[in-house]
């Protein structure tokens, strides 16, 4: 008997796991009652260990951002929502986390791999190497550029004004959410390619590519928390990855399809962007002299690829369908956009450059009243400064924490936003508006803000402008419910089996 107890007790695989948990818990109580950040307030469980926001994010799905919600109004303006990073919900300390180059910010390494791309610079850590990295693609997204941008986007509306029309009358149904896709799948992969992926051509408007691209987002956890799980189901044969992960899959095919249009201008003997009347983003960047050698290959391109095509794909889409939803189902807005564009564009078929669409004072409150429904990302981001502490009010959190702000949280806070969850353009016109802007942050700020700022806001403008200019359209088996935001996968996302705007078209 005491053989076996003895062989028990001293079982390397008995002894590992007395002295890991041993160790968990020690390094538990270090975090709650001695480490520099033990003061903050938030739940000690969530200061003990990172089980507790894994379990929310991963084992529950996206649902930690309400979770600190619930700690704000608990505890107040700044909470400790992990062992080592601090949020803070008071929107005019935004600044004050998000800043420019002269008080330099880094990424937080661990959600630095959310996207599973480590080479791209959206996952670059440190702020010199994002800087290096994405300075290649500054110009391609500057005011000018896109504006010499402008005929090929206003051509891709066009197009799917065209597609939309043949559904006039019959009573058919569309999916908004896949038609606005393919319209900004075709711009951005027109763009960066030299080659839309046609998704305006097809039938049913090929939602093949906004579900990997929604793939990628719901993977972001599985990135953050078991990259080496997420990497391994990347490189199986794609029947397995088929069987095991659906979602992986859907990431490799569309990895595949990228990986392709790349390699082609690598191979091409030319680099030149023959026969278009836009620079393209890839063929310009694999000219670029100041680009290391080590990332002049195939798996960088592809990282870059994903970062700008899914980026520019899915934020973009979310914020034309959710806008098109609430200007339908709120009485007022239809009549008065109807009536501002029916003034403002007498020949439906002349659509007018963006430079007159930002004068229409409505047209613009209502992209800025969708911005403010739609936050960007749902998720927080944490920013780093690497040096010097951050201080808000009494608070000195020390260098190298990371510390997070979340843009729904800002964008639903009734002390800004009188009525928060009633779209109201007018609120963009009134006498507060301009106090009110500083609050809107959808494209987040400082260094890490959004690279494609001019390019979305031109297609937002382009589309709504076109759309219900042209159209009149009746939402269809769609309700409050299959818009409201439940997960956050970084970006927002809808309840489970929600189709999101379906129309007919009258
Ligand atoms: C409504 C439209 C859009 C919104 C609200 C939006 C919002 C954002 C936000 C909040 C970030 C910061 C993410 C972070 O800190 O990790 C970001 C980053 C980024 N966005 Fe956008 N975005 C939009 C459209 C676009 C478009 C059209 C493109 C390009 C085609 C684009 C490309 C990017 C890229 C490349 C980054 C990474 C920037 C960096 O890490 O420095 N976005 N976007």
């Amino acid at each position: 008997m005491e053989a076996i107890f003895e062989a028990v007790v001293y079982h390397p695989f008995v002894t590992i796991t007395v002295a890991w948990c041993t160790y968990l818990v020690v390094l538990g109580i270090h975090r709650v009652y001695f480490d520099p950040l033990h003061n903050f307030p938030g739940p000690k469980l969530a200061a003990a260990t990172q089980i507790y926001e894994f379990y929310y994010d991963f084992i529950k799905g996206g649902q930690y951002t309400w979770r600190i919600r619930e700690m704000h109004e608990k505890y107040g303006p700044i909470v400790r929502i992990s062992p080592c990073e601090i949020h803070i919900a008071d929107p005019d300390f935004y600044d004050s986390v998000y800043t420019g180059s002269s008080n330099p910010r880094d990424k937080w390494w661990f959600t630095a791999r959310l996207f599973g791309v480590p080479t791209a610079f959206i996952s670059a850590v440190e702020h010199d190497l994002h800087r290096a990295r994405k300075g290649p693609l500054n110009h391609f997204f500057s005011k000018r550029s896109v504006t010499q941008l402008e005929p090929m986007i206003a051509a891709m509306v066009e197009k799917l004004c065209d597609r939309l029309s043949k559904f006039k009358s019959t009573g058919k149904p569309i999916s908004m959410r896949n038609a606005c896709a393919a319209f900004t799948m075709d711009v951005v992969t027109q763009y960066s390619f030299a080659k839309p992926y046609g998704a305006l051509d097809e039938e049913d408007f090929a939602p093949h590519w906004p579900d990997a691209v929604d793939a990628i987002e719901e993977l972001t956890y599985l990135n953050v928390y078991f990259p080496w799980a997420a990497e391994l189901l990347r490189n199986l044969p794609l029947w397995l990855t088929r069987k095991l992960n659906p979602l992986m899959a859907k990431v490799v095919e569309f990895h595949l399809s990228m990986a392709e249009q790349i390699s082609t201008i690598m191979n091409s003997e030319s680099k030149d962007n023959h026969g278009y009347d836009h620079p393209t983003i890839f063929h310009e960047f694999l000219r670029t002299d100041g680009l290391p050698a080590s990332n002049r290959n195939l798996q960088h391109f592809l990282g870059e690829a994903q970062t700008v095509v899914g980026a520019g794909q899915v934020t973009t889409t979310y914020h034309l369908q959710v806008t098109c939803w609430y200007i339908l189902s709120t009485p007022h807005v239809l009549p008065k956009l109807k009536a501002e564009l029916e003034e403002a564009i007498p020949d439906p078929t002349v659509l007018p450059s963006v430079q007159k669409l930002e004068q229409l004072p409505y047209l613009s409150a209502v992209a800025d009243e969708g911005h403010r429904f739609t936050h960007g990302v749902a998720h927080r981001l944490p920013r780093v400064s690497p040096k010097n502490p951050i201080v808000y009010k009494n608070w000195i959190i020390p260098p190298g924490t990371p510390v997070s702000m979340t843009h729904m949280l800002t964008h639903q806070n009734p002390s800004i936003f009188a009525d928060p969850f009633a779209f109201r353009p007018e609120r963009w016109l009134g006498p507060d508006a301009a106090s009110l802007r500083k609050y809107l942050t959808p494209f987040s700020k400082g260094t890490r803000s959004c690279l494609g700022l001019h390019l979305a806001q031109a297609e937002i403008l382009l589309a709504l402008a076109a759309l219900f200019r042209k159209f009149d359209f009746e939402p269809y088996q769609t309700t409050q419910d299959d818009m409201d935001i439940v997960f956050d996968y970084f970006v927002p996302m809808p309840k489970r089996g929600s189709k999101g705007l379906q129309v007919l078209v009258k």
